[in-house]
């Protein structure tokens, strides 16, 4: 599939996006493995969560739904998953595959998971090994690091884990395991990443110790079904948050964003960079806090983005990679060399689709360096089957002086169904 993007005078109006990619997933695995039914709103309907919510229902736990973003999960308790009758298929969602290792490491029984071809190139060492150190089996291609793996649960045995990377899927793992462990896991991270699960554990009656960058949770706990409200995702928004941020006189808002404090290092760049933004009817919901942001184009100034922001902000790299290349000056994004393991190498295909708009941009080891306020053509831009790559590109053809086509555009269905209709929608020809 094309999209093909025509260039905008700016944004305007206001409009929501879809349910959080994180916290969807999350809702699907913690009501699976609760006592009692729950109930949750505003799932995403991507690829991603629907691939989590088929693997669960061939773990042998009823789902109803999603429709309408609303899905009903009658949770099996810690005991209660099945043994599935096939090869477990994660498609293109590393998340799935990562949380959903742990829990199968607690199982007494065997699984395969594999996926598709993107998601069979990244590295899954980073959990099977700590998973291997708590008692659990794993075979699967170069010494297991690859997917399709098989799993062979069992009888766990806590550990305390020091993650070398920043990343919610490696402590979520470990910590999912931690729940079929007897006794004290604990995960020690670099610096802290998304805590989506933390907060939903302990919201579905899970006690956790939480000191710096270390969790701590007891095993065996019971799980209590819940009801689950999940917020824009942030993510998602940053596609015409950015596009308004570049595009003067733009004025939009986007409702119902989660702005957890480990997701929004991309609030904190847009503002360092000199956008206008407000952040307007600031909420609780389901754990997480939510807010309405509006952002007013006023031009940008570049800036640089390193250290402890990356994992805040990981996935809107590329798209603000395009905030750099319409800034006025420098930017600089270093330790980011995570990036290059995500559904594509994103320092090299952000970098290599820039170019062809005309942009200034180098490749560094972990990360980007932009030389923004060039002008920009539009351009035929790939996707290479990743959803963060097609939505950035589309964001750069905005601003650019002709159309350009995005091939291979299907995967925004990814993590944001209805991307192409929200763009016009906010569109001022
Ligand atoms: O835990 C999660 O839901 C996610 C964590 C991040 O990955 P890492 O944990 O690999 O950094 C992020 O890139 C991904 O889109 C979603
Ligand atoms: C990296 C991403 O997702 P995942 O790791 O779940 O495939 C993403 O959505 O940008």
């Amino acid at each position: 599939m094309e999209l093909i993007v025509n260039p905008v005078k700016k944004l305007s109006g206001e409009i929501s996006v879809p349910g959080d990619k994180s916290v969807s997933h999350r809702a699907v695995m913690l009501g699976a493995l609760a006592r009692g039914t729950t109930e949750v709103e505003n799932f995403l309907m991507g690829e991603d969560c629907l691939a989590t919510v088929k693997c669960f229902g061939a773990l042998g736990v009823q789902i109803k739904g999603p429709d309408k973003g609303r899905l009903t999960i009658q949770g099996v308790g810690l005991e209660g998953l099945k043994e599935p009758a096939d090869v477990l298929d994660a498609g293109n969602s590393g998340t799935t595959t990562r949380l959903l290792l742990g829990i199968l490491a607690g199982q007494p029984f065997c699984s395969i998971l594999t996926g598709d071809g993107s998601l069979r190139n990244r590295p899954m060492a980073r959990v099977t090994k700590p998973l291997s150190d708590m008692g659990a089996s794993f075979l699967g291609r170069q010494e297991n690091r690859f997917l399709p793996l098989a799993v062979r649960g069992g009888t766990l045995k806590p550990i305390a884990f020091q993650s070398p990377v920043a990343s919610a899927q490696i402590k979520s793992a470990v910590l999912l395991a931690g729940l079929f462990a007897e006794g004290e896991t604990t995960v020690t991270e670099p610096a802290p990443s998304r805590d989506h699960t933390e907060r939903m554990l302990e919201s579905f009656g899970v006690q956790l110790l939480r000191t710096g960058n270390t969790v701590t949770l007891q095993g065996r706990p019971q799980l209590r079904g819940n009801k689950v409200r999940v917020p824009g995702d942030i993510s998602s928004a940053a596609f015409p948050l950015v596009a308004a941020a570049i595009l003067p006189g733009s004025d939009i808002t986007v409702t119902g964003v989660g702005i957890n404090p480990t997701r929004d290092g991309l609030l904190e760049v847009l503002r360092k960079m000199g956008a206008n933004l407000e952040l307007l009817n600031i909420r609780m919901q389901s754990g997480e806090p939510v807010a309405d942001i509006r952002v007013r184009g006023t031009g940008l100034k570049g800036t640089e983005i390193s250290g402890e922001l990356i994992p805040r902000l990981i996935d809107e790299i590329p798209v603000l990679a395009v905030a750099a290349a319409y800034a006025e000056g420098t930017t600089v994004i270093k330790d980011a060399a995570e990036l290059k393991v995500k559904e594509s190498n994103r320092i090299a295909t952000v970098a290599e689709e820039l170019k062809k708009f005309g942009a200034d941009i180098e490749e560094l080891p972990d990360g980007l360096i932009v030389q923004g306020g060039k002008p920009l053509q539009g351009t035929v831009a790939q996707s290479y089957g990743d959803h963060r790559i097609a939505m950035a590109m589309a964001v750069a053809g905005l601003g650019a002086s002709r159309p350009t086509t995005i091939e291979g555009a299907h995967c925004v269905d990814v993590s944001f169904p209805g991307f192409a209709h929200a763009l016009k929608f906010l569109a001022v020809e």
